[in-house]
Order: structure tokens, then sequence, then C-alpha cells
């Protein structure tokens, strides 16, 4: 049964302590936060005061996702803001053994994500540190967008580059999941599976995370 974390960026944020109770009753095992700067993404989303509310009335993981340009100064702060799992991107950071051990050190789960043009080989150095690899399926920076089928490929590769390092990081992927596309990705080796628009578009967004958990 793959993880499924629904992504909070596509929720009702005049109601975002309802969709965070559902997401509580639904049998999603995490939340999504989708953190982004304008800089490195061309989109703003929110920040430290949104998710200290959301902490205060989810009852999962948080499992933020942050699409910021230096990460390593706002570690602890996401820390104080109520992060469990902290994922930077690759593109993002220049010292990138240095902010996962920062992560680590914070009492967090270290994950890194990659955008759709990077290549799995550039994790071969730190795979060992990872807590988790989060595959990127669209270009990071808005929700609902179509889902760039290599990453099926991409979760193959990095399936593969786990188990020859001996390493436990978990491989999620995000972007463009739906129940064609994650059967696909959990067929392929993913674990856990973050769907945002598929999940608060749909008529029946318990039912809908059921379905994905079916997966
Ligand atoms: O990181 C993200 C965007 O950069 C979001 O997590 C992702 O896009 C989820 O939305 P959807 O499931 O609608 O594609
Ligand atoms: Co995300």
């Amino acid at each position: 049964m793959p993880i499924v974390s629904p992504s909070v960026l596509s929720c009702d944020f005049a109601n975002i302590q309802r969709d965070v109770e559902m997401i509580n009753q639904s049998e999603a095992d995490w939340f999504h936060i989708d953190v982004m700067d304008g800089v490195f993404v061309p989109n703003i989303s929110f920040g430290f005061p949104v998710l200290e509310a959301i902490k205060k009335h989810a009852t999962k993981p948080m499992d933020v996702h942050l699409m910021i340009q230096n990460p390593d100064q706002y570690v602890s702060d996401f820390k104080r803001s109520g992060a469990d799992i902290l994922t930077v991107h690759y593109e993002a950071c220049t010292h990138l053994h240095r902010t996962v051990q920062h992560i680590k050190s914070e009492g967090m789960k270290a994950g890194v994500a990659l955008n759709p043009h990077t290549s799995i080989e550039l994790l071969d150095d730190i795979i060992e540190d990872l807590d988790l690899v989060l595959v990127m399926s669209v270009n990071p920076g808005f929700g609902g967008q179509k889902f760039i089928k290599n990453a099926v490929y991409k979760v193959e590769q990095v399936k593969n580059l786990i188990h020859k390092r001996g390493s436990k990081a978990v491989v999620e992927v995000d972007g463009g999941v739906n129940l064609s596309t994650g059967k696909e990705l959990v067929m392929a080796g993913a674990d856990a599976l973050v769907a945002g628009s598929f999940v608060f578009n749909s008529e029946d967004p318990v039912r809908t995370i059921a379905q994905l958990k079916e997966l």
C-alpha cells in the first residue's frame, strides 16, 4: 500500500481547518505542504504562519516540500513550524550534504527533490544519507499540471540506486498523480504518492484518498 500525502496547496484556504480535518479523518498518511518563494519557482504559496496553523490541527506527519532558494537558512524555522519531513530541491542547494545533515540534526527526516530534467545519477554520493527522494513528475510551481511520464522511469532508476547502495530512502512522486498515473508509479516501485488537485477537486476527497491507498 503506498503512503498517500495529499497536497494542501489545492485545498480551500478559506476553510483550511475543515480540509485539515478531512485529511485527519481519511486514510492519508501525511500532509504534503508546498512552500514556494517566487525565486526558485515562478509562484509564491505560503510560509510559517500557515504551517503553524496546519500543525495545530493535523494529527499526521507534515511532509514539507521546499521550493525555495538556499533553504539552509530556514531549516530551524521549519522545524519550529512543525515540519516532520523536510525536502529540499537538489537544484536549490550549493552545499547539499551540509543541508541534509542540518535537517537531520534538527530531528527531522531529510528529503531531496529532483526536477524533471535532473538525473537520478546525481544522487549517487548522497543517497545513503537520505530518508526520502522526491521525484517531480511536473515542473514545480503549480498544482494541476500534466504528468510527465519519464518520472516512471526515474522511479525505477532511483529504486535500483537505493538497493545498490543499501539506502533506506523512501521514493515519493509529486505532480499529476491520479489513479492511472499512480498505478504506474506504484508498479515501478514508488513508496509514496502526493496528490493535490486529484483529491481536492474530486466529489468525495476521503474516498479518492482511499482509492489511492488501494493502488
Ligand atoms: O509540488 C507541487 C507543485 O510544485 C505540488 O505538490 C503538486 O503539484 C501537487 O499538485 P497536483 O497533484 O495537482 O499536481
Ligand atoms: Co509538492
